[in-house]
């Protein structure tokens, strides 16, 4: 089971969105447990403090969090500590562990050691060295990272909110590191007592899964925290048991007690999100779009231009959609692949054609997702070499589902279905990411093929209208076309 899946899981189970850290830390050891002796006692008498902490929480907290660095100063014994540690974990609770690993040199070795060998769920990284750093850790499909982009202590407003506490490094950090993965794949560590560090990630991010650190400072407020941090469905926010409930006699009263307060909170934003009927750009999300995130991305990145666009045909459209960008975004390409292969689920098919140019990386990304032969219809044939019109192979009268990005006119997804088909191959569905509308699907199925759009030009322009991107005459340009 994937990380996400196996989280997901475990707060819907326990109605928790609580998480222990396991810290083997002498200091912290309550005193009942005085005193320690020798090495192996203190490890013996850190591992009956855990396992009493495990016992009583198992049943109220979504995840656990060893922190590696407590179980290295325990040297050989620590090793051995951690391993105990990680069986006692219930198999269906996720393991995070806390290593903020960020060495580029020892990445793939230590992703090795701790997915393969230790078993865990997900690791804690330092985003500092990039992608190539995080990369060895992505590869394995269902364990997940969790970037640290913030902490709290006071030193480190010197390089966090750099250059400016308006437009400072950790958000700069939080922008980059969407980029490195999908949601399921890739959370954001963030250590602070503040709530408006938390709205202002929350906002650039409201798809990824935030792990709160150093929530619990003297006068903190939970309620504004949590309003901060959880998204819409009043989740995607764990929250740390405190470190001092940890060492008390009546943990499991004391995190349930906590547990209602937080799900308090939560309920509150759920029933202020369902019976809001208002919409106020960027405030109140009910109904949004499905695609509502994906849009915005794609509008981020420059895929939905505004502006006078002369098309093929010689028609100025007031928008262009250029989705051959979305390569140079793993994490949007992720999110497209996604959606098309919700569509494809319900289709019958053998081959998976992409249209030249445009498409074919989007049809390749299928194809290995799907694990569904490709082919493509060449846009121009050779005059050398085996001057074929589709490329890879096939055997006419096999069906073929044609993945396309735009339908303005359909020329371009008919005229490479039309060469499909003189193969002797069947093409039933031709599926786009966006339609312009103005009647092409039925110009498409007076050809003889269904279109599936997984997006029309209005929900998009609905959708950037709303969010505030767009300003009425962008969006009134399009009661013209
Ligand atoms: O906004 C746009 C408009 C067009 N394209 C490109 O054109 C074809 C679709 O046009 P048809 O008239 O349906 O043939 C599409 O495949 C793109 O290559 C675009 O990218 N963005």
């Amino acid at each position: 089971m994937n990380f996400f899946d196996k989280l997901n899981g475990a707060i819907a189970r326990n109605q928790s969105l609580l998480f222990v850290g396991l810290d083997p830390n002498v200091e912290m050891l309550p005193s009942r447990y005085y005193p320690p002796g020798d090495i192996d006692s203190i490890t013996n008498i850190l591992w009956d403090w855990l396992q009493v902490i495990i016992s009583q929480t198992a049943d109220q907290v979504c995840a656990y969090k060893p922190t590696l660095g407590f179980y290295q100063a325990l040297g050989i014994h620590g090793l051995e500590l951690l391993q105990l540690t990680l069986a006692a974990i219930p198999a269906d609770i996720p393991i995070i562990l806390d290593a903020k690993h960020s060495d580029i040199n020892t990445s793939t070795i230590f992703a090795k050691t701790v997915f393969e060998q230790w078993q865990v769920d997900a690791i804690t990284v330092s985003p500092y060295a990039g992608q190539d750093h995080v990369a060895p850790f992505l590869v394995y499909p269902d364990k997940a990272v969790f970037v640290l982009c913030r902490t709290s202590n006071p030193a480190a407003i010197a390089l966090q909110e750099y250059p400016t506490t308006e437009s400072p490094l950790y958000l700069q950090v939080v922008k980059e590191a969407k980029n490195w993965a999908t949601p399921e794949q890739l959370g954001l560590e963030v250590g602070t007592t503040s709530p408006e560090v938390l709205a202002r990630i929350r906002e650039v991010a409201p798809e990824r899964v935030i792990l709160a650190r150093s929530i619990w400072s003297e006068g903190s407020n939970l309620s504004n925290i949590l309003t901060a941090g959880l998204n819409v469905n009043g989740d995607g926010l764990l929250i740390p048991v405190p470190q001092d409930m940890l060492g008390s006699d009546n943990l499991s009263e004391q995190i349930q007690s906590l547990n209602q307060e937080i799900n308090q909170t939560r309920n509150k934003i759920i029933e202020d999100a369902s019976t809001c009927s208002v919409w106020l750009p960027n405030v109140c999300l009910v109904n949004q779009h499905p695609y509502l995130d994906l849009i915005l991305q794609l509008y981020d990145i420059g895929c939905i231009m505004f502006g006078e666009f002369v098309q093929a045909s010689g028609a100025t459209f007031p928008y262009y959609i250029d989705l051959r960008k979305i390569i140079s975004n793993p994490q949007i390409f992720h999110q497209i692949l996604n959606a098309y292969a919700d569509v494809l689920k319900d289709l019958k098919f053998d081959r998976i054609a992409g249209i030249p140019y445009g498409s074919l990386p989007t049809a390749t990304g299928l194809s290995l997702r799907l694990n569904r032969p490709m082919i493509f219809p060449r846009k121009e044939v050779k005059a050398h070499g085996s001057r074929r019109v589709i490329e890879g192979n096939f055997e006419p009268g096999e069906t073929v589902v044609v993945v396309d990005d735009i339908l303005i006119s359909g020329k371009s997804a008919m005229e490479g279905a039309e060469k499909l088909k003189s193969a002797g191959l069947k093409v039933n569905d031709i599926v786009v990411f966006m339609d312009h509308e103005q009647g092409v699907k039925d110009r498409l199925r007076a050809n003889g093929y269904r279109a599936i759009a997984i997006l029309t030009i209005s929900e998009i322009t609905q959708t950037l209208y709303e969010a505030g991107r767009i300003n009425e005459e962008q969006y009134r340009a399009f009661d013209e076309v």
